[in-house]
């Protein structure tokens, strides 16, 4: 890592990135209460008449999948078009991307056209990386361990990063690999976190140099607020404000201090 995450926290906060998220109707305010209190300023512009030129001003764009319909998809299209015109990086998020032929389809048409960085659980990597998956609808049903050759293999497909996530996270860029700890169990009985996650990983790669930094320092953010909030919390409905507070109220200095972030060598795995 050339920059560490409470680097890149400090970047962020310093000067709020604007990032444009299309994402799905269950995620739409909880990404966007997740991105401000973070310290990025997000905006959930969609459609195909306006998504291309907002993309050119956004410093960042993510697309999700997760409730796909065919507007969607052309905002989807003329919002990357966009991005990639004016240089921005734009995140993937292939939410049940092995459920329905309209969502395999997809999401295979957007992994061609090389994201920046691809954020999804186990099952939906392992199944963009055409092994098989567990999984059915939009939770992961796979070991983040059992996804890590298929990340590395999309990795390198793409150019981009890939961030799998689940109770240890594995962020690669194909030659690159880091293993992140931390979060907690309640994080997955809260709905559209992950959405939202991918929407940190927008924030942090418009004032990152490195996606791969970028990434690790979305994830890290996520994983230091999720352990934090977890001692708040009695259950999931706890959680979801003591989650938002934690993600405001850490610091660059805590975040450096508490990530859990371990290399992983590119040939074999490292324990976690
Ligand atoms: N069992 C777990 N323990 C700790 N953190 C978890 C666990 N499961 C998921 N997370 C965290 O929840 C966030 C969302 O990940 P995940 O649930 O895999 O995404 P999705 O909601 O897209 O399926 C990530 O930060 C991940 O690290
Ligand atoms: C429940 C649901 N249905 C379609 S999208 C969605 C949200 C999924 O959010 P996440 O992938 O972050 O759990
Ligand atoms: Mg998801």
């Amino acid at each position: 890592m050339t920059r560490t995450p409470g680097a890149l926290l400090s970047a962020l906060r310093a000067e709020p990135p604007l990032v444009q998220c299309i994402t799905n109707f269950v995620a739409m305010n909880i990404a966007a209460n997740v991105l401000l209190a973070a310290g990025a300023s997000p905006a959930m512009v969609s459609d195909a008449e306006e998504a291309g030129e907002f993309a050119r001003i956004a410093g960042a764009l993510t697309v999700n999948i997760g409730t796909l319909s065919a507007p969607f998809v052309a905002g989807m299209r003329a919002a990357i078009e966009g991005a990639q015109a004016t240089g921005k990086p734009w995140v993937l998020d292939p939410v049940a991307c092995q459920a329905t032929a309209l969502r395999r389809r997809t999401s295979a048409d957007l992994v061609a056209l090389k994201p920046t960085i691809i954020r999804g659980n186990a099952s939906e990597i392992l199944a963009l990386a055409g092994e098989a998956s567990r999984g059915q609808g939009v939770d992961g049903r796979d070991s983040v361990a059992a996804a890590e050759d298929g990340a590395r293999w999309l990795a390198q497909e793409t150019g981009g990063v890939v961030a799998v996530t689940g109770e240890v996270d594995f962020v690669t860029d194909g030659t690159r690999a880091v293993r992140i700890a931390g979060g907690s169990p309640l994080m997955p009985l809260n709905t559209a976190l992950g959405c939202s996650l991918t929407g940190l990983c927008g924030a942090y790669a418009a004032v990152a140099a490195d996606p791969f930094d970028a990434a690790v320092a979305a994830l890290a953010h996520y994983a230091v607020a999720g352990t934090r909030a977890e001692r708040e919390a009695r259950g999931p409905g706890s959680f979801a404000p003591a989650f938002l507070d934690a993600l405001h109220l850490l610091t660059p200095e805590t975040l450096d201090a508490e990530a859990a972030i371990r290399p992983v060598g590119a040939v074999g795995a490292v324990p976690a």
